[in-house]
């Protein structure tokens, strides 16, 4: 399973009730929900999946609670939770977590805590980061709070802690509590509100009166607590209505609902203007989109195709969940704020922010898995989905292979240049690293150990299954998840190694499914598992004996963590799987026991936990060996691999994970904001000096810069705009103005040749024709040309082995194109090119291999764009050795670096100089300034030709003072 934030009535990972985590399944120690209802047969949300409990064996544990309590039940309606009516405002259980009576208080919101700041400095990294200039604040946005919320006009709300995504919900209390140095906001959507038909008085005191504590649940349930009661029901046809105040009510519930802020994001389907009332009806059309398409293609599971109306409804929801967000969080951003987006139901969120905030600090997290562009590219809103996160600074994933898919689906569907550091967006690098989650380790093994309750069923179980070992399995219901393939291994396990037949009983828990939309799919797995255990229990179980033991329900906590004990071996058989935290939670809970875990590969898991038994799921007969190696290993190496899993476990839990991200984001921020981002280039200090200087050089480059680089060369071809723009400049007599290129003279001819008054060099500085002039200057007229058959047999030789390569011949430079092949194939082929050439004819003759854009390029050392400008300054002076007074420089590529660099080493002085790069302010250079495309590059020559440009109102307002009329 994923850490990720599932949506309500998903389960949790590890659907327990955490007392020192107070947004797990412990309301009654929450600090500030009060009225939650801990009632046995108390509706908690579930899946439908699990209405027909008949479809599943069904079997009971041992340790069944139902002894005690009302058992649990396969309506996920009313699935037992008697042991926390028990609970429910104990001071005894209360105090079981908390180390001091201050404490205890703290936990039940009595007294509030303090931020520390004497012992955060190892989780404090701001003070190292001071150009940032942060507020300390942690603005989190996650789909869904952590409650599951119901309403009835008129009284407080009901919050009940919602299922699935511990392990995330854990790092937000950690950065909420007096541990880390932050102070935490969480902004998630409501979820799906339920209408509660029972109403009681709204109690006037905030949730975190010590009255209202001590009231808790029984007092403030909405429905009677002895369980007999409807659950609260679903919306009615003409919606829910919520009144102004009964939305300021839950606001204010929620204001310390995690110890931190949370601020809800109200997702209504219709407003009633006049009595401001918000009307919500198709509450899961929010999660539709995200669920459907977003979480089934990201784990390698393809959709049918929908009609096209319901596709472009679910995306226009999508959109305008993500924009809602955007709006909430625009409401309490500060400068200096930290924003953290969680997962694929906010994946535009970005984008949407940075559209209205262009310097906030953005840090992304998918918590499922990021499938390879082959998979990728079959989403119909693959750009949109990409671009949208493409608005972070920083983008985490679970595993270094989902980050590697991410880049590369940017270079190849984007076209963005990309690394294992991260991808060149729109004049910005976006950091992209790997942060495997982790649980909060430490609480895990509080509540594991020293338990009467756990240890009583540890004893029940191994009462029970005296003599046989234990495999332990516990899972979501839906596909990915691998059940039925563990089952299928199973059964092979047993036909294999029949000695073990009768002394191994394999334990398996399903929950249901952490997403709604993919019903069809849970129903086949149902299916499929019930066919498999009853074949697998005929064929070798008997009278006394089932050697498949399964549970379709949630388990309470101590059952759960009773049963990650009590195992011999912990089973994971994921077939996608973003993050694993059951098998993190079983390491730790085999401190004593040491029994292995054999774990999928395909789970994000696998690439941090190496002391596991890796398992293809896929492989069956493999899976079965792996069984019998974990149930015959040796007691040393069975230790030896738990010690490697149990400390990595324990280091890298989820304060360790929260920290680490955002220590990573500030460093990623610094070091683009500050030690080698080129800045923007300055429009009104260029427009002043052009207007004060007489004599004025311009230097372009052709492709990347005055146009956009497009898969042909030949359709490279210069736009209307462009030429116009161009022969205004051009006209000014005070102007010289050079296209300095990599193309050949014939085709610089035929798109520029027209305007005389421009001045060409062709071929990286081998041809110059000057303004007003028709004739080429050769540059390379003497030099010897026999390297060129040589480089051709070269690149012939890669050519023929790079689908998609072509050459591109010109007198005198020589290029080799990989723009159609495939991006990673093309850029490796290219390095082998490069290499071969520096090894043959690079030794033989003085030429240089330079690397272009998509291409590899050879010319004669001697010629290059530098030397060309070098002789343009000296060209353009005033005739008496006086300079220009104003030199304008634009390139793209690694040929225009030594354009730059010859202005450097001029002897020009520097503000009378502008060296400017196209491309990302990341990207290292020797240019002074940047600016994003060429689009930016056309509209500065507007601003000196004086036309009115949108981009330009600033710079001409600066320097003239006023607002130019046009754009008033
Ligand atoms: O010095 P430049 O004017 O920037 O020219 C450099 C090379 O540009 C052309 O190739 C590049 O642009 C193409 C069109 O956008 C693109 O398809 C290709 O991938 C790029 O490498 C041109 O074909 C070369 O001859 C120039 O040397």
């Amino acid at each position: 399973m994923s850490s990720s934030s599932v949506p309500e009535g998903a389960p949790a990972d590890t659907m327990l009730p955490n007392p020192d985590q107070p947004d797990d399944i412990h309301p009654a120690l929450h600090p500030s929900v009060t009225n939650v209802p801990v009632t046995p047969g108390v509706h908690l949300g579930g899946s439908s999946a699990y209405e027909d409990p008949k479809t599943i064996h069904d079997t009971r544990l041992p340790f069944d609670p139902a002894k005690a309590t009302p058992g649990p039940q396969w309506n996920a309606n009313s699935y037992f939770v008697p042991h926390k009516q028990e609970r429910a405002g104990s001071p005894t259980e209360a105090a079981a977590g908390a180390r001091t009576g201050e404490e205890l208080l703290r936990r039940l919101s009595l007294i509030p805590e303090p931020k520390k700041s004497h012992d955060l400095a190892d989780v404090d990294p701001r003070a190292a980061h001071p150009g940032l200039n942060l507020s300390g604040r942690v603005l989190s946005a996650t789909f869904a709070v952590p409650y599951s919320i119901s309403y009835s006009q008129g009284n407080d709300w009901d919050l009940k802690p919602r299922r699935g995504t511990s392990a995330l919900f854990d790092s937000f209390s950690y950065l909420a509590s007096s541990s880390s140095p932050w102070n935490h906001t969480l902004i998630g959507w409501t979820g799906e509100v339920k209408e509660n038909p029972v109403a009681r008085p709204a109690t006037s005191a905030s949730f975190s009166s010590a009255t209202a504590q001590s009231q808790t649940n029984k007092a403030a349930a909405p429905i009677p607590v002895n369980g007999k009661s409807a659950p609260p029901m679903p919306s009615t046809s003409d919606g829910i209505h919520i009144t102004r105040a009964d939305r300021e009510r839950l606001e204010k519930q929620l204001e310390k609902g995690h110890g931190g802020k949370i601020v809800p994001v109200w997702l209504t389907d219709e407003w009633d203007e006049e009595k401001d009332e918000a009307i919500l009806k198709d509450q899961s059309r929010w999660r539709r989109y995200a669920e459907h398409e977003l979480y089934n293609l990201f784990h390698y599971k393809m959709n049918q195709p929908d009609d096209g109306r319901a596709a472009r409804k679910t995306w226009a929801d999508y959109y305008l969940m993500n924009k809602l967000f955007a709006d909430r969080i625009l409401e309490l951003y500060s400068p200096g704020d930290i924003i953290v987006i969680h997962d694929f139901q906010l994946l535009l969120l970005p984008s949407l922010l940075r559209q209205r905030l262009p310097n906030v600090y953005i840090g992304f997290y998918l918590h499922i898995p990021f499938p390879s562009s082959e998979f990728y590219r079959c989403l119909s809103r693959r750009k949109e989905i990409l671009e949208g996160v493409l608005g972070a600074n920083m983008i985490g994933f679970q595993s270094y292979s989902y980050s590697r898919h991410f880049s590369s689906c940017c270079t190849r569907i984007l076209g963005f240049d990309s690394s294992s550091a991260g991808v060149d967006a729109y004049g910005a690098h976006v950091a992209v690293d790997v942060f495997p989650i982790g649980i909060d380790a430490a609480s895990t093994q509080r509540q594991a150990y020293g338990d009467p309750i756990i240890e009583e069923k540890i004893r029940a179980i191994r009462e029970v299954y005296a003599g046989k070992k234990i495999i332990v399995g516990r899972d979501r219901l839906d596909s990915v998840r691998g059940v039925t393939q563990k089952l299928q291994a199973f059964e092979i396990f047993l036909q294999k190694y029949p000695e073990w037949h009768e002394k191994v009983v394999l334990i398996q828990v399903t929950s249901p499914s952490s997403v709604q939309a993919n019903k069809e799919d849970d129903n086949k797995v149902v299916n499929k598992m019930s066919d498999l255990i009853a074949r697998i229990n005929g064929d070798y179980g008997s009278l006394s004996f089932t050697p498949v033991q399964h549970f379709a329900q949630y388990l309470s906590r101590e059952e759960y963590f009773a049963l990650l004990r009590v195992a011999d071996v912990g089973l994971i058989t994921s077939v996608r799987d973003g993050m694993n935290t059951t098998s993190l939670e079983y390491v730790i809970c085999q401190k004593d026991n040491q029994g292995p875990l054999i774990l999928s590969e395909f789970s994000g898991t696998a690439g941090s936990l190496s002391g596991a038994i890796h398992i293809n799921p896929w492989d069956l007969g493999g899976v079965a060996d792996a069984i019998n190696e974990a149930l015959t290993m040796p007691m040393e190496e069975r230790k030896k691999h738990h010690s490697d899993l149990y400390d990595h476990v324990k280091a890298n839990n989820v304060q360790a994970w929260t920290n680490n991200f955002l220590k990573r984001l500030m460093t990623n921020l610094s070091s683009f904001d500050q030690s080698f981002a080129t800045p923007a280039l300055d429009r009104a200090q260029l427009l002043s000096q052009y207007r004060q200087a007489k004599r004025r050089l311009f230097m372009f480059d052709y492709d990347g810069t005055l146009t956009p680089i497009v898969k042909d060369p030949s359709a490279a071809i210069p736009s209307d705009r462009v030429i116009r723009t161009l022969k205004t400049l051009a006209s000014d007599p005070n102007n010289a103005v050079w296209i300095i290129s990599g193309r050949d003279q014939a085709f610089l001819d035929e798109w520029m040749g027209h305007i005389s008054e421009l001045g060409l060099s062709a071929e990286h500085g081998s041809f110059m024709r000057y303004p007003k002039s028709e004739v080429w200057e050769n540059l390379t007229e003497k030099t010897d040309m026999s390297w060129q058959s040589e480089v051709i047999d070269i690149f012939q030789h890669y050519t023929e082995r790079t689908q998609g390569s072509f050459i591109e011949r010109k007198k005198i430079a020589l290029t080799w194109h990989y723009r159609r092949a495939d991006p990673e194939y093309g850029l490796f082929q290219s390095r082998e090119c490069h290499k071969h050439l520096e090894r043959t004819v690079g030794k033989k003759y003085d030429v240089e291999v330079m690397t272009g854009k998509a291409n590899l390029e050879v010319r004669p050392r001697f010629v290059n764009k530098g030397e060309i400008a070098k002789r343009l300054v000296e060209a353009y002076g005033n005739g008496d050795g006086e300079p220009p007074e104003f030199v304008l420089c634009l390139g793209d590529d690694f040929t225009d670096e030594d354009m730059f660099r010859s202005l450097r080493q001029s002897k020009l002085p520097p503000d009378h100089v502008f060296s400017v790069t196209v491309g990302a302010s990341s990207k290292q250079t020797l240019a002074s300034w940047h600016l994003v495309e060429p689009s930016d590059v056309i509209s500065v020559i507007s601003l000196l030709n004086g036309s009115a440009d949108a981009g330009n109102v600033g710079a001409v307002a600066v320097v003239d003072g006023i607002v130019p009329e046009s754009r008033l």
